[in-house]
């Protein structure tokens, strides 16, 4: 058996030992970063692909389903060189080189993904296990890689440059993991207050375990690991007619229709334009720290004040009607904010009131409203 000591100085054969597969060995030398966006299709993932492509060393590549995603949020991207998305369901195992893992594949709203919550679940579990097992076996081939180049002495210093290119999963987790919450505002170190068993559960607890996945990874394996606590999130893109609040209530007014209001109206969220999420999502990939990290907007309003923002922005002239809330709706969410702003540097910069009229832009456009109605 041909063997090569590793100073060189001792050979049995003049065959060259198997060089490391040009694809992960590149990996070195190679400038761009491979990025991995599940639910890339979606909301808030198809704006993180907009802002990760703005970096010419990135190259983007989207995994989705399309159960709530849509190919034409993607569309200015589709045959760019450094793009590819594929359509792919994260419940099954998905083979591919990559450097970052951005997992935000599970539908987002309330009623998509209480309609079928059995998939919700799977989605949460089997495709979190799912995408930690590829971050952990590409990252653990680099890992060897980098211990084969460690001891081949000339190559070391390439193992402290290789080293920062360690593969890394973010999870988006959510608010919905303190349930409807004790403790307000809501710090990470609180532990919730979660029905196991409710018509939210798939979503909550699903969500919950994808967080405990993720720290059994980073504990059993040294996978590099971050996780997002997501609070309420709106914007251009989301779907019009997905049912949650920000996008019912700007469609009904532009539509003209009353703003419905589910019972009893002083439940209160804290509202996050999309830009900002993005900013946060990237600086947490981007930095040291594991998380949970909280990112949103700690500016909290009742139902009925968001009712009566869109009504004053948008048609002073629209109703606004009580209706009936779904079980388990949590009555109040504001995050604290305190670890992104001193571990991240981040805080959201735009208000409800400025954030509102860029979504009424967006929708007004593809619902064919224009300004004068
Ligand atoms: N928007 C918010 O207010 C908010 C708040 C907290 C957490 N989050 C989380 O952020 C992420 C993105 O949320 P969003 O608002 O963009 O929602 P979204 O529904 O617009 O996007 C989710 C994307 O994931 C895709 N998807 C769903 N199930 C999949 C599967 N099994 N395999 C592959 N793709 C699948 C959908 O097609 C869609 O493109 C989600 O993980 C959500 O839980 C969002
Ligand atoms: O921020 C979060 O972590 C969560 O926020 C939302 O969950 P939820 O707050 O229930 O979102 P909505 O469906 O928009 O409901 C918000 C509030 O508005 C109320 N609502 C909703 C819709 C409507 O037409 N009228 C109305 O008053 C609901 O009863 C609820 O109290 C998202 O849907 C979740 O994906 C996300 O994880």
């Amino acid at each position: 058996m041909a063997s090569n000591s590793s100073n060189g100085d001792h050979q049995t054969s003049t065959k060259q030992p198997p060089l490391p597969s040009p694809l992960r060995f590149s990996k070195f030398f190679q400038s761009n970063m491979r990025i991995l966006v599940t639910g890339g299709a979606g909301f808030i993932g198809s704006h993180l692909v907009d802002r990760l492509m703005e970096n010419e060393k990135n190259e983007v590549i989207v995994a989705d389903n399309y159960f709530t995603g849509s190919k034409d949020n993607l569309k200015k991207w589709i045959g760019h060189p450094r793009f590819e998305l594929i359509r792919h369901d994260v419940t099954e195992p998905l083979l591919i080189e990559v450097d970052q893992i951005y997992h935000l594949a599970c539908p987002a709203s309330p009623i998509f993904y209480k309609y079928n919550p059995v998939k919700t679940i799977k989605t949460n579990v089997i495709g979190t296990l799912n995408m930690l097992g590829l971050a952990k076996r590409v990252g653990a081939r680099f890992g060897f890689l980098l211990y084969f180049q460690r001891n081949l002495k000339c190559c070391y210093k390439l193992f402290l440059i290789g080293s920062n290119f360690l593969d890394r999963i973010l999870l988006t987790s959510t608010s919905e993991v303190y349930g409807d919450p004790l403790v307000h505002p809501q710090p990470e170190s609180y532990w919730g207050n979660v029905n196991p068993i409710g018509v939210r559960s798939c979503y909550d607890e699903g969500k919950r375990v994808a967080e405990t996945l993720m720290f059994d990874y980073h504990r059993q394996h040294g996978l590099e690991i971050r996780i997002a606590r997501i609070f309420n999130t709106y914007g251009p893109r989301m779907n019009i007619d997905d049912g949650r609040v920000v996008s019912n209530f700007i469609a009904q007014a532009l539509r003209g229709e009353p703003l419905t209001v589910q019972s009893p109206g002083t439940q209160t969220r804290s509202f996050c334009y999309v830009s900002d999420m993005v900013d946060g999502l990237i600086r947490l990939m981007e930095g040291p720290n594991t998380g949970p990290i909280n990112l949103g907007n700690p500016g909290e309003f009742t139902m009925v004040e968001l009712a009566e923002t869109v009504k004053e922005l948008i048609n002073p002239k629209v109703e606004i009607k009580m209706v009936e809330n779904t079980p388990d709706d949590p009555r109040q969410r504001k995050p604290d904010i305190s670890q992104a702003k001193e571990l991240l540097g981040w805080e959201p910069k735009i208000k409800l009131r400025d954030g509102l009229p860029r979504m009424e832009e967006d929708f007004r456009l593809r619902l064919g409203v224009d300004k004068s109605n």
